[in-house]
């Protein structure tokens, strides 16, 4: 099987990735470097993405991609955006970036809004090259689902009537803004 390296330090990021990569043997950055952090300095999911993963490819001197994501909601002007990790504070606690989200968007008409997906890859001696997905959704007023990480309990999927965290992980590894974003890259990778 071969290996990928994922530079995040996100379980249910690389849970999804499982999903994505059944083929593959998908290692977590910080199973091979514990410490790793970097600060997401850039005003883009690009420019994050490619932080992270040139971070981590020149420390292990190999390829590795990073997934700089988020969700933007258009009521709030595209926020949590590049922020939605750390929304409701540094602690980048979910339970509470949903809270907020909830409160932000009370009363609230227009609920539309989409995740997005940066994925960079970063290789010794190369360019970095990055590649954007997105899956477009409304806010729900409540949450429901067990599955997924993040906002997925309060991202509802009209055309099938179900939050994201409603879909088990092969369904969510089907339509997400991850898997669109992976999608992109393997055609990438098989022209190179
Ligand atoms: O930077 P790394 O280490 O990869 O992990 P992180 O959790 O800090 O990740 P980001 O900086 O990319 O922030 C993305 C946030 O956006 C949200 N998010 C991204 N993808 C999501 C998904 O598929 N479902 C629900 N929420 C998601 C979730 O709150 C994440 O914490
Ligand atoms: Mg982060």
């Amino acid at each position: 099987m071969k290996d990928i390296v994922i530079a995040t330090g996100n379980k249910g990021k690389i849970n999804d990735f499982k999903h994505i990569f059944p083929d593959y043997n998908v290692i977590g950055i910080t199973s091979l470097l514990p410490d790793f952090d970097v600060e997401e300095t850039g005003d883009t999911f690009e420019d994050n993405a490619a932080l992270k993963a040139e971070a981590a490819s020149h420390l292990l001197g190999k390829a590795v991609i990073a997934d700089d994501s988020g969700l933007a909601v258009d009521a709030l002007d595209g926020a949590p955006g590049i922020y939605s990790a750390r929304y409701a504070g540094e602690n980048k606690d979910d339970a509470a970036n949903i809270d907020l989200l909830l409160k932000n968007m009370a009363g609230q008409q227009n609920r539309s809004a989409r995740f997005v997906c940066v994925i960079a890859l970063s290789e010794p001696g190369q360019e970095t090259k990055t590649f954007r997905g997105e899956a477009e959704g409304v806010i729900a007023e409540e949450r429901r689902g067990e599955n997924g990480f993040g906002y997925d309990p309060v991202f509802y999927l009209p055309e099938r009537q179900l939050m994201m965290a409603e879909l088990t992980a092969d369904e969510k590894a089907e339509i997400s803004h991850r898997r669109k974003a992976i999608d992109q890259l393997k055609e990438y990778l098989s022209k190179e």
